[in-house]
């Protein structure tokens, strides 16, 4: 058999628990509890993955009736993916607090003698879930600061995003894939669902310091400020394509590829911007700086934010190192003209 042809046929290389494994030496004092958390996750999205893939079918589509705690109609898959991941993490013993986009309040989940605390978007661009459009998980991992085995605090809950100790999404779209970092880079596992598994199938992902492709809802371009007005202009008399799929994680995955930036700034209608520091911004904007990006709010590194709220928004610039000090200089000089 050819060589080629064999590379066609079936992805024998790396699994996830494998790779996970393997990884886990970088942690000299590694207990595999960050393992065992990071597959708990791994299951729990292959579950979700289904119930995407069927929800046509199943019902699962459409709004659930209710209102989440950020004001928004919340979709039934919102809520079932909610439900499995907070069940997986739950059952899997390793975490001690949940924070959920879902989820007005700290989950507390008894596990005390959990060391570890995971910030979740259970599902990420949740305007596209009904039109098939690719839609993701988002998640961030901190090590409490507290005693084990006594109750978690909100000291363990309000970390900055430096402190984390983990990150990713799951990407559900053409085909779903897993990308995650623990400090030491960034790696995308692409899921086979008749093998149930995930496959290392982009090793050490690194994303160009330079791209051509922006990513805003150009729909309030009006409501932006006339620096970021600005920027926006140049990114299209530059010749960059506009690209903008309204689901964050499709959207970051892209850019992470090819390069390019996403800004969701703040508007007139939405001040300090619409996405959540905790559960959106944190762990993409250590993904990015792990694999050669950068992500601000315009004025500071979005992983130096003291965060004080479970729900707090930030204007956010994420992507392609060049293109992100680009778009700094734009809001920096208009804050010199003003001074
Ligand atoms: O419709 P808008 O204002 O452009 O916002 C789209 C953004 O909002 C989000 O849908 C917010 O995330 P959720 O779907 O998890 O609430 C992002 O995925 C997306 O980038
Ligand atoms: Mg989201
Ligand atoms: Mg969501």
């Amino acid at each position: 058999m050819s060589h080629d042809l064999e590379q066609l046929i079936l992805p024998t290389g790396t699994t996830l628990d494998r790779f996970i494994m393997r990884h886990q030496a970088h942690f000299p004092f590694a207990t595999g509890e960050l393992s065992q958390l990071l597959r708990d996750i791994a299951l729990a999205s292959k579950i979700v993955n289904r119930e995407i893939n069927r929800a046509g079918l199943a019902n699962l589509s459409g709004a659930m009736g209710g209102q989440n705690v950020q004001g928004e109609d919340q979709q039934k898959l919102d809520a079932i993916a909610n439900v499995r991941f907070i069940r997986a993490l739950i059952n899997g013993g390793e975490v001690c607090a949940i924070v959920s986009e879902e989820e007005e309040k700290v989950i507390d989940t008894g596990n005390w003698h959990g060391k570890y605390i995971v910030a979740i978007d259970p599902l990420d661009g949740s305007s596209n879930i009904d039109v098939n459009v690719a839609v993701g998980t988002i998640f961030s991992v901190y090590r409490r600061k507290t005693l084990i085995g006594t109750k978690p605090e909100m000291q363990d809950i309000m970390q900055k995003g430096t402190d984390q100790v983990a990150a990713g999404y799951i990407l559900y779209g053409s085909s779903t894939m897993l990308v995650y970092t623990t400090g030491h880079g960034v790696n995308g596992f692409t899921y086979e669902p008749s093998l149930g598994e995930y496959y290392l199938s982009h090793p050490n992902i690194l994303t160009p310091t330079m791209g051509k492709i922006y990513s805003c809802n150009e729909g309030s371009y009006n409501e932006f400020s006339p620096a970021v007005r600005k920027y926006v202009d140049y990114c299209r008399e530059s010749g960059y394509s506009g690209r903008y799929i309204g689901s964050f994680v499709a959207d970051f995955h892209r850019n992470l590829f090819k390069g390019g930036i996403y800004i969701y700034p703040s508007t007139s209608k939405a001040p300090n911007g619409k996405l959540r520091l905790l559960y959106e911004c944190n762990p993409l904007a250590m993904l990015v700086e792990q694999a050669g990006g950068d992500a601000t709010n315009g004025r500071q590194r979005i992983l130096t934010i003291e965060p004080t709220d479970l729900h707090q928004r930030t204007p956010l610039f994420i992507g392609s190192e060049q293109m992100v000090s680009k778009a700094i200089r734009y809001i920096e000089s208009e804050t010199a003209a003003v001074q």
